[in-house]
């Protein structure tokens, strides 16, 4: 068996399970005795005939788990039998920061585990992935049972007695964020471009992008405003605005010699999509360094769009399963130039619906995203929030764009002495 799959075995029983159920994760553990407990809700009105399943993406390699996790989803999609519920699954060791892995949980009838068993083998051999299987163990379903095999050397490891587990203080996924979904540090960032680049040969072009380290020349002599706020807040009417009234350098993260990939690597798992985006503040940080020399700078999305955006994507349900106020991974790079100043711009969801109906753009994923779901806004709102750093100041964009920028135009000047 993998050297990796036998480290997560090693201390399988202390792992906490969790299901997502409509996005709201219930939690199980395991236990080698059984002391009577009931079965724990993620079963449902389960009948002692029916089945459940995880498959669990094991890869040491976490390029290649991150690739894999998608396409897992695909496979198992297409090919399960009807009538069989697929939903996201992980577990962790409490407090272990990076024990965090990803898989999936499905449902099914008895008639289809044969079905089921044999996709999931034949998964397997290809694929690094820790299958259980679920049978009621008795008392009228009330109690299950978890059998682990290797599908890669077809060995049952073995059974344990699953019983409910209490919700931990914080979303396990916070876990395994630092480095993985939001990064701290050029180094990390690049890294994962550098382990790419066999799979994502446009990485190659990326790198050739990046200077040589994160540290910038000097610190800029005029103040460095950035701008931030949700799609069609009015970030690039007022940034321009503010570049014309102030006679300031106007830069964008990503920035522009990135543009022929972004499409590119938006499509990419987060693992490699968040890296793109942190290369991209620290090639823009270069410029802004450079540009700040002369006259003040007004930047586009920075640091706080990465950020925010990345922390709720990692999250899910309500915005009380954010990783706590003050958490490090609210924490600004230490390496990625501090503006002076960033603002927020914030506008109610009609309004803001409306603007980018006017605009005409396509959507993003994303944003569709923002649109269907509004605990996902609740949340990249908060974490925008969150976010330590230079100072953040709110503002309400609602009113015409002259208003706006005059109001913006009043905290510049006031707090950055223009
Ligand atoms: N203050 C405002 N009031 C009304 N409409 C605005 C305002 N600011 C921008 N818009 C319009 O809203 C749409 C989105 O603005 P835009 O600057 O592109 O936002 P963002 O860059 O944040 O996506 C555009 O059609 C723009 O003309
Ligand atoms: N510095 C940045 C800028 C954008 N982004 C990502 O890019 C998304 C915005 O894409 P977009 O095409 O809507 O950007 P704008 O056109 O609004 O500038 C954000 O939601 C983030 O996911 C980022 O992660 N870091």
């Amino acid at each position: 068996m993998a050297k990796h799959a036998k480290s997560l075995l090693s201390r399988w029983s202390s792992r906490v399970f969790l299901v997502e159920v409509d996005e709201k994760p219930l939690y199980f553990r395991l236990q080698e005795r059984h002391r009577g407990e009931r079965a724990p809700r993620v079963f449902g009105r389960l009948r002692e005939e029916d089945r459940c399943y995880s498959v669990l993406v094991c890869s040491g390699d976490r390029i290649k788990a991150a690739k894999f996790y998608p396409e897992l989803r695909d496979k198992l999609a297409r090919d399960l039998p009807p009538g069989c519920d697929l939903t996201r699954m992980g577990s962790f060791l409490p407090r272990v920061r990076d024990s965090f892995i990803r898989g999936y949980f499905l449902k099914s009838s008895a008639e289809s585990s044969a079905h089921i068993e044999r996709l999931l083998r034949d998964l397997g051999r290809r694929e690094p992935l820790l299958v259980c299987s679920y049978a009621a163990a008795g008392g009228g379903g009330q109690r299950w049972t978890q059998r682990l095999w290797s599908p890669s050397e077809d060995e049952t490891v073995s059974d344990y007695f699953v019983v409910p587990s209490d919700e931990p203080e914080s979303h396990p996924s916070a876990l395994s964020m630092i480095n993985n979904d939001v990064f701290y540090s050029f180094e990390e960032a690049r890294d994962v471009f550098r382990k790419c680049g066999g799979i994502i040969p446009e990485a190659a072009s990326v790198l050739e992008m990046l200077p040589g380290s994160p540290e910038v020349c000097r610190k800029p002599n005029f103040p460095v405003i950035v701008i931030e706020g949700l799609d069609a807040t009015g970030k690039t009417t007022l940034t321009e605005s503010l570049r014309d009234s102030l006679g300031a350098a106007l830069l964008r993260s990503p920035p522009e010699c990135l543009s022929p990939w972004r499409a590119l690597f938006d499509q990419e798992p987060p693992l490699i999509r968040r890296a793109f985006y942190a290369l991209g503040n620290y090639i823009t940080a270069q410029q802004i360094a450079q540009e700040g020399m002369k006259t003040p700078v007004i930047v586009d999305r920075f640091w706080h769009s990465t950020a925010a955006y990345a922390i709720a994507t990692a999250t899910s349900g309500p915005v009380s399963n954010l990783p706590q106020r003050g958490s490090e991974v609210y924490s600004w790079p230490s390496d990625l130039l501090q503006p002076s100043f960033v603002l927020l711009l914030t506008l109610d969801a009609e309004e803001r619906k409306r603007r980018l109906k006017d605009r005409g753009l396509e959507k993003t994923d994303e944003e569709q995203q923002l649109d269907r779901n509004q605990l996902f806004r609740l949340r990249v709102e908060e974490a925008y929030r969150r976010i330590s750093g230079p100072p953040c100041v709110t503002v309400d964009a609602s009113p015409s764009a002259d208003k706006v920028l005059q109001q913006t135009l009043l905290l510049i000047r006031s707090n950055c002495h223009l």
